[in-house]
């Protein structure tokens, strides 16, 4: 048993992946996305899942990948976006805050999010009016990303470094602690 140096959360295209993948190259751990683990897992794609399943089956998928990753990956642990929304996954965050662990919230504003997305196909709930469907998704998940998160981060309007470089202050403060 182990446990991340550091988990992200944030809606889709906040730069879990982006970020996620730079902070853990600069301290040298390794990187591990929820994602990706539910599709090695299946065999397939998230959005082949959400055709071919539904949502709730996926869901039921990322709740156990999540509970895995927190209780075996000592690297960065980047969730799905929409992770937070089991309450079971948050109290897991919650209580891996508590004792210590560093939950850092990539924050985005709906602008940004939707210039991110272009035109990628790769987000199935975003597949049709991407704008609409973030600014729900932004309004109705700040709170349960407020509610696990130990740091908030700000990416709207800036570079990936400058992101990179403030979620690697808050390892170095919380390291020091
Ligand atoms: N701070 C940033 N400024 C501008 N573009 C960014 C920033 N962070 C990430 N991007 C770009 O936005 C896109 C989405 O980023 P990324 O895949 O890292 O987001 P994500 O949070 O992992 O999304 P998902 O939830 O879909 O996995 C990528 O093309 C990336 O290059
Ligand atoms: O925001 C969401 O609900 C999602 C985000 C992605 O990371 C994937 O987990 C999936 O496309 C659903
Ligand atoms: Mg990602």
């Amino acid at each position: 048993m182990s446990s991340p140096a550091l988990v992200l959360v944030g809606p889709p295209a906040s730069g879990k992946t982006t970020v996620g993948t730079a902070v853990a190259a600069a301290r040298s751990l390794p990187f591990r996305d929820t994602d990706r683990d539910v599709e090695v897992e299946t065999g397939t794609t998230i959005a082949d899942l959400f055709v071919q399943q539904g949502e709730p089956h996926f869901r039921a998928l990322e709740e156990r990948a999540v509970a895995r990753a927190l209780a075996e990956h000592a690297g960065v642990l980047a969730l799905g976006g929409g992770a937070v929304t089991s309450a079971a996954t948050r109290e897991l965050l919650i209580a891996y805050g508590g004792a210590g662990g560093t939950v850092v919230w990539l924050d985005v504003d709906v602008s940004s999010a939707a210039r991110r997305v272009g035109l990628s196909r790769d987000r199935p709930l975003l597949a049709v009016n991407p704008r609409a469907m973030l600014r729900a998704m932004l309004e109705q998940r700040a709170p349960l990303y407020a509610e696990v998160a130990t740091h908030p981060v700000t990416t709207a309007g800036r570079a990936p470094e400058e992101v990179v470089a403030d979620v690697l202050a808050v390892l170095t403060q919380e390291t020091a602690r």
